[in-house]
């Protein structure tokens, strides 16, 4: 009897174990083989338990890893903003895996990606924020064929993370690629020896490098268009419709901090003459210049647009008709001595009135922001054409 359940219970191990049960010995009827036996059987099935134990355990920390990971990759995805998503990258990440350090490098042949963002958020500040202009500083650091590498190489490690090496014990180089094409490198340190290691798995992070890349493209682009629809071509400048937004937010900004706001209309004088006598090429040139040589004179926060045809404005955030003033002689000096080349070499230059505006909290101004941005438009406005009516080349004001 219990030969046969031994032989039907050893006959289940046989598939899993068959070198550990002899035939021989199962035939022998001792009580003491039958004995030795069942123990061999019970620690074939401890060890089994064991097995399935850790297979479980492993699956389980795969799949949190794996989930957390589709989190991870969830919020980049999330990402509103070229600006949220280098943020999310070079800060949330790092504290999210829980890194020593984090670098991000990026392509930007002819660096039209770090003009664009510059133009949309001024300069973004990070010291692991890297702009390249070809691949080649990268084959560098991944010994020429660019592959997701992990390594604990003290060599490869002080080569990345500019002065900081010492933090980082492994590290794992992402690099990220849209289709055939490489579009920078992703490298994530970790103070733990023992976590970026050869052999570890590293599918998740390779899914991640994808969507990293993915991610960084796609808000580019949507960077693209959002500034092709708010910027003027021809001068760079911001058109009429930033201008409209830019003023609604900062006088909105204005009367929750109680500070002054200050407008200036800028209308370049006899224009139809230059148009008329030099050319249509030659008027787009000297309002390009014209653009160029006041954008320097103004504060990050302040706004160049082009209004239309050859006017413009410039938005001044917390400022006070005084100094909006001074601003706007600095301006006026500063077009009457462009020298603009025509077609023939000619240096010719050109002068412009200016108009300025101010509003600040006080009980005599409109305090309903559509009422400020009326008075704000309608002031300058006149003020415009009151330098206009009395001689051009400079710079008035309407009190009151
Ligand atoms: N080249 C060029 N000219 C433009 C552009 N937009 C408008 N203009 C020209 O700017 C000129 C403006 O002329 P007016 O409004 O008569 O004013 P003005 O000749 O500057 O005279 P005042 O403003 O009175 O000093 C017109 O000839 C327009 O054709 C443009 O994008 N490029």
């Amino acid at each position: 009897m219990i030969n046969q359940s031994i032989l039907r219970v050893i006959k289940i191990f046989q598939g899993l174990q068959p070198s550990k049960i002899s035939n021989s010995r199962i035939s022998s009827p001792c009580s003491s083989i039958e004995e030795t036996e069942i123990l061999s059987i019970e620690e074939e099935n401890r060890c089994l338990k064991n097995t399935l134990k850790q297979l479980i355990e492993s699956a389980n920390h795969n799949q949190q890893t794996q989930e957390r990971f589709y989190a991870l990759e969830l919020y980049f995805l999330e990402s509103r903003s070229y600006q949220t998503l280098i943020e999310r990258i070079l800060v949330d990440l790092k504290c999210k895996l829980k890194l020593a350090q984090v670098e991000l490098f990026l392509i930007d042949r002819d660096g039209e990606t770090q003009l664009l963002i510059s133009e949309i958020y001024g300069k973004l500040d990070y010291d692991n924020l890297f702009y390249i202009e070809n691949v080649q500083p990268l084959k560098l650091i991944y010994n020429d064929s660019i592959a997701l590498t992990l390594s604990q190489k003290q060599s490869l490690i002080n080569s990345l993370f500019e002065k900081k090496a010492s933090i980082s014990q492994s590290v794992a180089l992402i690099p990220l690629y849209r289709g055939q094409q490489i579009i920078g490198s992703l490298h994530l340190g970790s103070s733990d020896h023992s976590r970026f290691h050869p052999d570890l798995a590293s599918n998740f992070l390779q899914h991640l490098g994808s969507i990293i890349s993915v991610c960084i493209e796609n808000s580019l682009n949507q960077e693209r268009y959002k500034h092709l629809s708010l910027v003027d071509l021809l001068t760079r400048a911001k058109n009429r419709r930033y201008f409209f937004q830019a003023l609604a937010k900062e006088i909105a900004r204005s009367s929750r901090s109680q500070s002054p706001i200050s407008c200036l209309f800028l209308d370049i004088d006899h224009f139809k003459r230059i148009n008329d006598s030099r050319g249509h090429l030659v008027g787009d040139r000297a309002l390009r210049e014209i653009a160029k040589h006041i954008q320097p004179l103004l504060r990050q926060s302040d706004i160049l647009a082009r209004f239309g045809g050859e006017e413009f404005t410039v938005l001044l955030p917390n400022t006070a008709l005084e100094q909006a003033l001074e601003i706007a002689e600095r301006i006026r000096k500063k077009v009457a001595d462009i020298e603009i080349l025509d077609d023939s070499g000619k240096i010719f230059r050109v002068t412009t009135s200016i108009g300025a505006s101010s509003w600040k909290p006080d009980k005599q101004m409109p305090s309903n922001p559509a009422s400020i941005q009326n008075y704000l438009i309608n002031q300058a406005d006149k003020a415009v054409y009151q330098a206009k009516q009395t001689g051009r080349n400079q710079v008035c004001s309407i009190s009151g």
